[in-house]
């Protein structure tokens, strides 16, 4: 454990240092129980270690060695360390609360006990001592604490890059940190969990990593789950049955002891209800249960979310009837991006007979990867703690930026009535980067909303400065007046946003992996703080028929900066996206329509924006956002089933004709499915004109459509089968000529 000293640049005397970092102080996550008798004494430099037989083994006692080094056999300080069952801690015993990791924690003058219910109890009685022992003396207090929440934590459930070797190793160390005991492997884009090798082995070099993790997570208390996505392609066989157990099996041999399979996004047979059943209670009977020490069996369903479910068709109830009791059933609450609330387990619960196990779709961003999610972790309700057997957050592919939500999403499902979204923000960030926290709180604060998106999911952002982004702009759109104080109010953000991205950008090694994932939307989040300040410029100088133009072309230099590719990440980077640009982009147009209007010019007075609209009559792509990139148009994808009924359309729309290269769509279907779809173009959205779909390569279901040198405003594609098609939405990008 790297004891994380807050080394405040001696520009503090020792007792200020530690009476700021006293009054910030929090335990992580909030114990259910803690008195303090207002008094401390200084860190034991030696104690005498009395430790429980039950701890001889795992990981509790060298974590507590780590953490105090001094152990001498005649010292008089004692440390009493064991749990319920062991002697050392027997005249503590009913001060152990009777909960599964729970644990007793008590600071005297000459002695710390340390007593849990379980040895992950004790374990997470060692992280908070390891808490305590970063403040300058050891306050006496006296801990009584347990999880609300049996299983907490993280499923890297997510679709695009999974996290690296490194990442995952330094999530693990977080988890054991943060009392977090869950960690599910399921990245969808790992070929050996999904379709097309999930019946074969890890390649030796993939194996030896994940043998790793295991061992990290051992170390660290946290219960390592390798999932399996078979659903796409899986026969209900004989043969897939066993090689599905033979991959278990070769996992356990890896050190495997928990394990999941996932049906969601699927279509076609791999979705009956009754062969997932008959499968799973089969590897439950067979695997599971023989083996004595694997944890629970835990299943995502295809029905994985209220929107998506049909209860009249049988398929959550008949896992309800005929799953076995002990296999968890994962569930995203109402949609596939909700927040979870007391009506959405009340729903489900009573259907699958048994706690929801909480597969929560946030920050999970890879349906919008030009955005970074760092808000706060807020809407699931407080009052669902019995309702739930687990609840795991799916993140971002961003594994560092991720720990902004995974601090609170522990600190939530540890003690929820206690949790507080905004002060478990503010000390997420702090716990990330304690030197640079005010830097990067303003970084995060205008970088949690997701856009416009597919699910509809929104988050609030900007919030600090949001009264006078409003009052700036109403009274200027209004009246053409300047609001002085909001004025001032957006000039000093901005100011702040310009500081905050050099600050961070330039943060050297206080967490270096943090600042490698963000950079690129720092270098964004920089030019959005110029953005602001260029705008200002305008409004200021709006009636001076010189001064204005300079304001007005850094204005545009700065837009088309900003809508330039990044490199560091192709998939697109937006940064203040939900309050900011919008503000600054209708002041810019505002102004400079006024200064049109004043002297009769004809200055740009359009924002650099999408010129590419979608509208569909398709539930599932209706909402999905456009994207432009230099001479690329696209859809952004979606990762699911997409329920395409007969006759449904999607029409990409563009502001002025244009001549295509090329247009490629990919429904991630097998080539017959196309025929079922009707490509057209137009010019003026009246005569429309048939396009060939035809396949650019085998193997791999990528249409190539003969529209070179076309031009076109409108595209529609349409499903004139008369049936509903079950496709996915991988790709839907048009190149227009040079
Ligand atoms: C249970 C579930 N499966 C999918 C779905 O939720 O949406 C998530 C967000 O797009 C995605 O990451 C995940 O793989």
């Amino acid at each position: 454990i790297m004891k994380k000293k807050l080394l405040l640049l001696g520009t503090f005397s020792l007792l200020a240092t530690a009476t700021i970092h006293a009054q910030e102080f929090r335990l992580q996550p909030t114990p259910q129980k803690y008195i303090s008798q207002d008094d401390s004494i200084s860190i034991p430099l030696q104690y005498q270690l009395l430790s429980g037989n039950s701890l001889s083994t795992g990981n509790t006692l060298p974590l507590l060695r780590s953490l105090m080094p001094g152990e001498a056999p005649k010292a008089g300080f004692r440390i009493y360390i064991g749990t319920q069952d062991d002697k050392t801690v027997k005249n503590y015993r009913k001060r152990i609360p009777q909960k599964p990791e729970g644990y007793f924690l008590k600071i005297d003058k000459d002695r710390i006990i340390i007593a849990g219910a379980d040895e992950r109890g004790t374990y997470y009685g060692v992280q908070t001592l390891a808490q305590l022992l970063t403040l300058d003396k050891l306050p006496l207090i006296e801990v009584s604490d347990y999880p609300d929440v049996p299983y907490r934590g993280v499923v890297e459930g997510f679709y695009g890059t999974p996290w690296s070797q490194e990442a995952r190793m330094r999530q693990l160390e977080f988890y054991g940190r943060n009392k977090m005991n869950v960690y599910l492997y399921g990245p969808k884009d790992d070929p050996y969990h999904s379709t097309p090798h999930w019946r074969k082995p890890y390649p030796a070099q993939e194996a030896e990593q994940i043998k790793q993790l295991v061992d990290k997570a051992r170390e660290n208390n946290v219960i390592f789950y390798w999932a399996i996505h078979p659903g796409q392609d899986i026969r209900w066989n004989e043969e897939d049955r066993s090689l599905l157990l033979q991959k278990f099996e070769s996992m356990y041999q890896l050190g495997v002891r928990g394990f999941a399979v996932f049906f969601d996004d699927i279509s076609g047979e791999g979705t009956q209800a009754s062969k997932q059943a008959e499968l799973l209670n089969y590897i439950d009977n067979h695997f599971v249960q023989p083996k004595k020490d694997v944890a629970p069996l835990v299943m995502c369903p295809t029905e994985y979310n209220k929107s998506w479910s049909n209860v009249k068709g049988g398929y959550l109830t008949t896992l309800g009837e005929q799953l076995n009791k002990d296999i968890q059933i994962m569930w995203t609450g109402n949609k596939v991006i909700a927040t979870i609330d007391k009506p959405t387990l009340e729903f489900i619960n009573p259907l699958i007979k048994r706690k929801a196990y909480i597969w929560w779709n946030f920050p999970v961003s890879d349906y919008v990867r030009d955005h970074l999610l760092l808000g706060p972790v807020y809407g699931n309700g407080l009052d669902v703690k019995d309702e739930m057997s687990a609840f795991v957050s799916n993140p971002m592919e961003h594994a560092e930026s991720s720990k902004i939500s995974l601090y609170s999403v522990a600190d939530y499902t540890w003690n929820m009535e206690k949790f507080d979204s905004n002060t478990s923000w503010k000390h997420a960030i702090k716990d990330l980067m304690p030197l640079h926290a005010e830097y990067l709180e303003t970084f995060a604060i205008h970088n949690s909303d997701l856009g416009k998106n597919g699910h509809g999911f929104r988050r609030e952002e900007s919030t600090n400065i949001q009264p006078a982004l409003s009052a700036l702009l109403k009274n200027y759109q209004e009246k053409g007046e300047i609001d002085e104080t909001a004025y001032r109010q957006v000039a000093e953000e901005c100011r702040k946003i310009i500081t905050s991205a050099d600050m961070l950008l330039a943060s050297g090694n206080e967490n270096r992996p943090l600042i490698n994932e963000i950079s690129p939307w720092l270098s964004q989040f920089k030019l959005v703080g110029e953005y602001g300040k260029a705008v200002l410029d305008m409004i200021r100088l709006q009636r001076q028929e010189k001064a204005f133009l300079p304001s007005h072309a850094h204005a545009q230099a700065l837009q088309t900066l900003m809508t330039d590719n990044d490199a560091r990440y192709p998939q697109g980077v937006k940064s203040g996206s939900g309050q900011l640009m919008p503000t600054f982009d209708a002041l810019f147009e505002a102004s400079t329509q006024q200064y049109n209007r004043q002297f009769h010019t004809a200055l740009n007075a359009r924002a650099i924006y999408s010129p590419y609209t979608l509208e569909s009559n398709v539930a599932q792509l209706a909402m999905l956002p456009t994207q432009q990139k230099g001479k690329e148009g696209s859809v952004a994808p979606s990762n699911e089933v997409i329920n395409w009924q007969a006759d449904g359309s999607l029409t990409l729309s563009m502001d002025r004709p244009r001549v295509l290269a090329s247009l490629r769509i990919d429904l991630g279907a097998p080539e017959e499915t196309y025929a079922h779809f009707r490509l057209e173009t137009s010019l003026d959205g009246k005569e429309w004109q048939h396009a060939d779909l035809q396949t650019a390569w085998k193997g791999h279901t990528l249409q190539k459509v003969k529209v070179e040198g076309r031009k076109v405003l409108k595209i529609r594609l349409t499903n004139i089968s008369g049936n509903e098609q079950k496709v996915y939405f991988k790709t839907f990008k048009l190149t227009e000529k040079e």
